[in-house]
């Protein structure tokens, strides 16, 4: 970092701090470090810090990371997604105090519930097989916070559908992920006296990913930064903005860098990619932003591959030769440094069939994974990680597992209390060791020793009480995860055994040797008719695939994608004719 000028400023900022930076140049890192910084100068517990990003999977990656650099992940440190924090740190706390209209204790809604009366409300309003898409839905209740306001009304159906949703919801005295960042905003912004509580708790906030956070969130940091003193320190990069379809705006992160009272740092070096790479994505991108790779003389491997038999075709070409090529290519190689990117789940089921039939393990981060990474989840994944052997090198480390344990309880237990539970835990984790076990038997046995007792008591659990039922239905005999063990439930977020199969949405944040896209067709990425809005954010996501490699990309296509009465061909993605004529003209 010594070496790095911009990352040195970061790391040495007194007041409110925004890293503007390009893909692989060390904002995470540089968050991390500055968070240990902090914790170990600035703040003294109880007091401390909160770290809020996007999604379960980046709050598990920034608390690797800080165990990483050998520190414990202390109790006065969160970190976690703005819908924990939300619900952690200012609704459970202070919502009923300041007379939210919602009930107390709180209970989260279950996907299945939020389902079952997402279909009611809207088929009682438009009837059935409606044109209106949850997915709109969502977005409005999350962009549009003012119900009072013209906005909310200028999507009139939508507004309606919300309104009948939220009051079937309340009905049933249940609360939804949306309602935990509205509901939280709303405290924020309207009840003054929350504002020191928070900044006595948390003098800190620091916020990853900042520009797939939306408006809610943008509105809580801004409040609580410069109405309540609250320092901030906030990291991301626009142009890796690829979840407006949720209601997340790049825009909000460069107008919190603009102000006056903040202190913008850029990033130029990607300590990431090897400089074809770097130099290819911008390209990709279609702006010149000058980043340079770190390591210049690194090779590269950028190619474009026609393969004319579909997504199938393709993935079975990935299996059959790129791989295997890519693992002979580099001494200690292994399948956990490459990763096959694609669209959507259903490019995931035939990737994933061509990957089990090539003989190869694998694991898969798409919305047909067999569950949803929920705290709850994550920490089950790591206590099995514990077990298989982490214990004998604290990775994970055992005090961290105790207090994401504790965090889940929805009142502050006392000492004694707390201790027991503790105690409970760890003779539980210690007698649960061993190298090789079922993973069904595992969880069962957490499940069987202090998990299931705690779900019975925490009603605000019940969401993530699910995804940890669908876990186990997956993992048990005939599940889809029946042939699991304990190593590899453990290793579910990254192992050097097993390919990486994602989304191009999962994979953000992520980075590997070598990364292979497929379906880069168009009527895929983009799709055809796209309004200019979605076509810039379908390049973005294009360039956020390409940027997570470090020595080698792949871009696979068809020239045709699968339609409902047989295939449509339109060629293949624009993004690879433009990439390729660019490159031909640049002489790459
Ligand atoms: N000063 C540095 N010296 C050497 N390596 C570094 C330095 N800073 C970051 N790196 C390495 O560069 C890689 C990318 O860092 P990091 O993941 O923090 O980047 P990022 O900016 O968050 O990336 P992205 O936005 O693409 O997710 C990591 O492997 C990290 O260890």
């Amino acid at each position: 970092m010594a070496g790095n000028p911009g990352q040195l400023a970061a790391y040495n900022s007194q007041g409110h701090c925004v890293v503007l930076a390009g893909p692989g140049s060390g904002k995470t890192k540089t968050l991390v470090l500055k968070l240990a910084r902090i914790l170990a100068e600035d703040v003294e517990a109880p007091r401390g810090v909160a770290c809020i990003t996007y999604s379960q999977e980046c709050a598990r990656e920034l608390a690797r990371r800080i165990e990483n650099l050998g520190l414990q992940q202390a109790p006065n440190l969160f970190i976690g997604t703005v819908h924990g924090f939300c619900l952690r740190h200012l609704l459970m706390p202070y919502g009923r105090l300041a007379g939210l209209p919602i009930s107390f204790p709180l209970s989260v809604a279950t996907q299945r519930v939020s389902d079952r009366l997402l279909k009611q409300t809207g088929d009682a309003l438009f009837g059935q097989n409606h044109p209106y898409k949850v997915i709109d839905l969502g977005r409005h209740r999350r962009s549009v916070l003012n119900r009072n306001s013209v906005a909310w009304r200028s999507e009139e159906e939508l507004a309606a559908w919300a309104e009948a949703y939220e009051a079937a919801l309340r009905d049933e005295g249940l609360i939804d992920y949306d309602d935990m960042v509205v509901f939280g905003q709303r405290l924020i912004a309207e009840h003054d006296w929350v504002l020191p509580l928070v900044q006595a708790k948390f003098p800190v906030l620091a916020v990853d990913e900042y520009q797939d956070l939306g408006v809610a969130l943008h509105r809580i940091v801004k409040r609580l930064a410069f109405d309540g003193g609250v320092r901030l320190f906030a990291v991301g990069d626009a142009d890796q903005s690829i979840y407006g379809f949720t209601g997340a705006d790049g825009a909000l992160l460069m107008e919190l860098a603009a102000r006056r009272d903040i202190e913008p740092v850029q990033l130029q070096l990607n300590y990431r990619s090897g400089a074809g790479i770097v130099t290819a994505s911008e390209m990709a991108l279609g702006e010149a932003r000058g980043y340079q790779a770190s390591d210049p003389a690194r090779q590269t491997t950028i190619e474009f591959v026609l393969r004319p038999g579909g997504m199938a075709d393709q993935a079975a070409h990935a299996v059959a030769q790129i791989i295997p090529a890519a693992l002979a290519s580099k001494p200690g190689r292994t399948l956990g440094d490459i990763a096959i990117l694609y669209k959507d789940y259903r490019a995931g089921d035939i990737v994933a069939e061509a990957v089990a039939t090539g003989g190869l393990d694998h694991i898969r981060v798409d919305t047909a994974a067999p569950y949803r990474k929920v705290a709850l989840t994550s920490w089950v994944e790591d206590c099995a990680a514990w077990c298989a052997g982490g214990w004998r090198v604290g990775r994970p480390q055992l005090r961290g597992l105790l207090d994401r344990y504790r965090a889940f309880h929805r009142a502050s237990l006392d000492d004694s209390q707390a201790k027991r539970e503790e105690q409970e835990l760890t003779a539980l984790l210690w007698e649960l060791r061993a190298d090789q076990q079922p993973a069904r038997e595992f969880v069962a046995s957490l499940r069987n020793g202090v998990v299931d007792h705690l779900l019975a008591a925490e009603l605000a659990l019940a969401d993530q009480k699910e995804q940890l039922d669908r876990m186990t239905a997956a993992l048990a005999e005939g599940g889809a995860l029946a042939s699991l063990d304990i190593t590899s439930l453990g290793g579910r977020d990254g192992s050097p055994d097993h390919l990486n199969l994602l989304t191009l949405h999962s994979a953000k944040g992520c980075e590997y040797d070598v990364v292979i896209m497929v379906g880069l067709d168009l009527g895929n990425l983009p799709w055809r008719n796209e309004t200019p809005e979605k076509l810039r954010e379908s390049r973005r996501l294009f360039y956020v695939g390409l940027t997570r490699a470090r020595d080698e990309v792949h871009m696979l296509y068809s020239g045709f994608v699968d339609g409902r009465y047989g295939p449509m061909r339109f060629g293949r993605s624009p993004f690879l004719d433009e990439l390729e004529a660019r490159m031909r003209a640049a002489g790459i």
